[in-house]
C-alpha cells in the first residue's frame, strides 16, 4: 500500500520495449545490460526509458530504441500489468510494456548498455534482471513457451 505521499505524487512513466524476434510467433526476446546506475549496472532489462513531458508512450518507446540501441521497432500488443495497466517499479517509477520487433537495423548498444542478448524460454533465467522485471519475464516466459 503507498503512502498518501506517494498517491499524491504522479509517478514517472518509463516504457520498455519486449522486442521479440517474430510478433506472430515470439521464439526470443532481446535483453540488455544497463551500465549505469550503479545500483543496477549489470543488471539486464527490456530497453526503453522515461517519458518525456508532453511526449506519447509509444513515441517515447520509438525515440528511446532509437537512441540507446539504433534499431526501429514494428510495436505489437501492449504487455499489460497489475497495476491498472502498468508495472511498478518504486514508488516514484511506473513501467508499460509493449512487444516490439526490429523493424530496421541492429541492435547495438550505446552508452545507456554494454551488451544485449537474445534470450528463450530456457535461456531468460541465464542473465540477473533489474528486480522490478523479473514478473514482466514471467509473463514473457510464457509467451515464448506458445
Ligand atoms: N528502460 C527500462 N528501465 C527500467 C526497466 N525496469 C526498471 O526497473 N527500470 C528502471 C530503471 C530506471 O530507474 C528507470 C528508467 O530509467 P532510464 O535511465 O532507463 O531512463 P532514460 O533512458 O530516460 O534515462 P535518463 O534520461 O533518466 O538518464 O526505470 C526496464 O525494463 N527498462
Amino acid at each position: 500500500m503507498r503512502s498518501p505521499d506517494e498517491r499524491s505524487t504522479p509517478r514517472v512513466l518509463v516504457v520498455g520495449a519486449a522486442i521479440v524476434d517474430d510478433l506472430a510467433r515470439p521464439g526470443r526476446l532481446l535483453a540488455a545490460r544497463r551500465t549505469r546506475p550503479v545500483e543496477t549496472q549489470g543488471l539486464w532489462e527490456l530497453p526503453g526509458g522515461k517519458v518525456e513531458p508532453g511526449e506519447a508512450p509509444q513515441q517515447a518507446l520509438h525515440r528511446e530504441l532509437v537512441e540507446e540501441l539504433g534499431v526501429e521497432l514494428r510495436l505489437g500488443d501492449e504487455l499489460p500489468g497489475p497495476d491498472d495497466g502498468c508495472w511498478p517499479i518504486s514508488a516514484r517509477l511506473t513501467m508499460r510494456v509493449w512487444l516490439a520487433e526490429l523493424s530496421g537495423g541492429a541492435p547495438t548498444p550505446d552508452d545507456a548498455h554494454d551488451a544485449v542478448r537474445w534470450l528463450t524460454a530456457a535461456s531468460l533465467d541465464d542473465v540477473p534482471w533489474v528486480p522490478a522485471d523479473v514478473p514482466v519475464v514471467d509473463v514473457l516466459r510464457t509467451l515464448l513457451l506458445r
